[in-house]
């Protein structure tokens, strides 16, 4: 008998239980994922359309408004990000307190939260300008801390560049990205900007459900994102794929890994159960860059990755797999592949922090109880 895909496939957990898996927790009317098996939606656009038709302030402006920008309605946003993008004295002073072997997630963590300090939301009527000014900031925070924790050099925080992404590899290069990388790094902003309920924006939506502000729901957001198993696998893929010297090491190594029960990272998802719909627009982007770069090898390792975890165990690449040859086909630093991930979803976060005040309450699911039996204290003498 022939096995079929979900036949041959990894154990797949049951949708239900542990970790909320398959358990409504809300409303939104922000994404779809895996709705028709694989396919990712944002506001009812696909994202293969968005990701070829479109940029990312265009992305930004669709999550917080609900509709695409016209013209004049872009043009306006793209120059209201802009004039937000320079960072405070203050905090350009904390972020060159913090040691150059912190963990970028953290230094975005301490910007994203010191910046609500220096700028707090006020009340809710400020909740847009809020989250402009962390998208524009956000670049800024990072590369700022970096080149000067790294190299010792105080950057100009503002450029002319008129896209978010052609702005951070800017202030990160020092000089104007070409237009290739501009657009691959707008693509990939597109592509991370939103995705339901996972983990960190579900974070972001439990604060906004206590009427918090807008800065503490990010921040959180930003905790959650850095794990492994979420944001943080794309530098652990990274430095796996790093780790491999051609493809036969590659799948010789994995099958070690497998062996051990090691969580290899960029595969898997706890949505989508054959593809991730982000991971084949990505991977073209990065075979192209490692072809124009006239050295694939670091592509040829990702695809014997892919090839092997999908016959040994039909585990697929998520997001954040073809992601790491990506960015380091661009000369990105692999701490601050998680980072940009925050300068994406932040879209994301803020507009479901939105939707979630729009029509609240407070988010407290139950517990079941797996303790003792009730019972009386001891007296401290006598246990
Ligand atoms: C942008 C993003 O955040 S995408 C996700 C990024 N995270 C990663 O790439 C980390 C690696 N992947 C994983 O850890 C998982 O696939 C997750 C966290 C994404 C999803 O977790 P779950 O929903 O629990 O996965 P699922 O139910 O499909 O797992 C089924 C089995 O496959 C195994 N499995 C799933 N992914 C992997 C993997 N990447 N490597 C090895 N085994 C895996 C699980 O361990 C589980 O086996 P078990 O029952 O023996 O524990
Ligand atoms: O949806 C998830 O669980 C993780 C993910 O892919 C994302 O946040 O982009």
């Amino acid at each position: 008998m022939t096995e079929t895909t979900e036949e041959k496939s990894v154990a797949k957990k049951p949708n239900s239980g542990a970790g909320l898996r398959g358990q409504s927790a809300g409303e939104t009317a922000l994404c779809t994922v895996g709705k028709s098996g694989s396919g990712l939606t944002y506001c009812g656009y696909d994202i293969a359309d968005l990701a070829e038709n479109s940029t990312f302030e265009e992305v930004a402006y669709l999550l917080f408004n609900g509709e695409l920008p016209n013209q004049t309605q872009l043009t306006a946003y793209q120059a209201e990000l802009k004039s937000l993008r320079d960072l405070p004295e203050a905090l350009k002073a904390v972020l060159k307190l913090i040691p150059k072997d912190t963990h970028p997630m953290d230094v975005m963590r301490t910007g994203c939260s010191f910046l609500g300090n220096l700028e707090p939301e006020g009340d809710f009527s400020q909740q847009n300008n809020a989250a402009n000014r962390l998208l524009a900031a956000f670049p800024a925070i990072m590369c700022y801390w970096y080149k000067y924790s790294h190299d010792g050099v105080e950057i100009d925080c503002q450029s002319s560049e008129t896209s978010l992404a052609g702005h951070f590899l800017r202030l990160l290069k020092g000089e104007s990205p070409s237009k290739q990388h501009q657009r691959v790094m707008d693509v990939s902003l597109i592509l991370y900007a939103e995705h339901e309920f996972n983990a960190s924006t579900f974070t972001a939506r439990v604060c906004a459900s206590t009427l918090s502000d807008m800065f503490s729901c990010i921040t959180a957001a930003i905790g959650t994102l850095r794990g492994p198993l979420h944001g943080g696998a794309n530098e652990a893929a990274m430095d796996m794929i790093l780790s491999f010297t051609s493809p036969s090491d590659a799948k010789e190594k994995m099958a070690g890994m497998l062996a051990r029960k090691e969580k290899i990272m960029g595969f898997g998802h706890a949505i989508y159960r054959t593809s991730d719909p982000r991971n084949v627009i990505i991977k073209a982007w990065s075979e192209k860059l490692a072809e124009e770069n006239g050295d694939t090898s670091l592509y040829d390792i990702s695809v014997a990755c892919e090839e092997y975890m999908w016959d040994s165990k039909k585990l697929f690449c998520n997001a954040d797999f073809f992601h790491a040859s990506t960015y380091n086909y661009m000369g990105i630093p692999t701490k601050l592949f998680t980072p940009i991930f925050v300068c994406s979803r932040l879209t994301g976060w803020a507009a479901h922090v939105m939707e979630q005040r729009s029509n609240n309450r407070i988010i407290r699911p139950s517990a079941d109880y797996t303790g003792s039996e009730p019972r009386k204290v001891v007296a401290i003498e006598k246990r």
